[in-house]
């Protein structure tokens, strides 16, 4: 019925890519942030971030994770600075914020608009009786949930705010999975978890999770297999169909 093992009682979805189409407004405001910091560093002649950088360094990470990780891959590194560090000061935190200001101006532009397939799945699991978390790298997760009508369907929720006011380790790292599955009270042998970026599916490989479903939003099936999805779709909806 919702294409999942017998033995999984609950579901930990990301959310930027698996059940909203927000992920392109962050790999989106990424490029542009990137681009013009590296354009103010080196010149008209910079090396431009892209797509394949998203990948690697930044998607499903913590928002000052990205960007350390992005700059230090370009042997670039910056003061961490501080969480409300203005978005024009030269901290990571600073490129974080700049980028956050872009994410959301374009969130108020045009919206959230959840998969149709994502609600589908969301009302069959509920349906089906499991237990529902939302565990994303986002600090603006609950703004998301709520402008894409999602809310009602959360039982707990682990955001970018909740991994740094517990200073959990983020994605790839398991511990925002674990702490939802420990919201709801389940062990990680009976939840799932969703992710449609490669340092989510390695997050949930590396929790021991029941079953690790990969997203493929963005044409890396064979690289969410090679991180540790047990199965890949192309739409949560797929699973129904099973
Ligand atoms: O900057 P935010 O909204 O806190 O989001 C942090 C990260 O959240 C993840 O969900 C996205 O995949 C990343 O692209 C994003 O950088």
């Amino acid at each position: 019925m919702t294409g999942l093992p017998e033995t999984i009682t609950a579901c930990l979805f990301d959310l930027d890519g698996v059940l909203t189409d927000t992920a392109v407004i962050h790999s989106q405001a990424w490029k542009q942030t990137f681009d013009e910091f590296l354009r103010a560093r080196d010149g008209d002649e910079y090396r431009e971030f892209t797509d394949q950088d998203y990948a690697t360094y930044v998607d499903g990470r913590p928002r000052a994770d990205g960007v350390r990780e992005f700059l230090r891959s370009r042997g670039i590194e910056l003061p961490e600075g501080t969480p409300d560090d203005a978005p024009d000061a030269p901290t990571v935190n600073g490129v974080g914020n700049r980028k956050n200001e872009l994410v959301l101006k374009i969130i108020d532009e045009r919206g959230v608009n959840p998969y149709p397939g994502s609600i589908r799945y969301l009302d069959a699991v509920k349906a089906a009786g499991l237990r529902i978390a939302v565990v994303t790298s986002s600090a603006n997760g609950a703004k998301v949930l709520d402008a894409g009508g999602l809310s009602k369907y959360v039982e707990a929720r682990v955001d970018g705010l909740t991994i740094r006011e517990r200073n959990l380790k983020g994605k790839p790292a398991p511990d925002s999975f674990l702490a939802g599955a420990a919201a709801l009270g389940v062990e990680p042998a009976h939840a799932a978890v969703f992710e449609d970026a490669q340092s989510g599916v390695q997050a949930g490989k590396a929790g021991g999770f029941g079953y690790v479903v990969g997203v493929n939003r963005a044409d890396q099936a064979d690289q969410l297999r090679a991180h540790g999805a047990d199965i890949v779709v192309d739409d949560l909806a797929d699973l129904l169909e099973d």
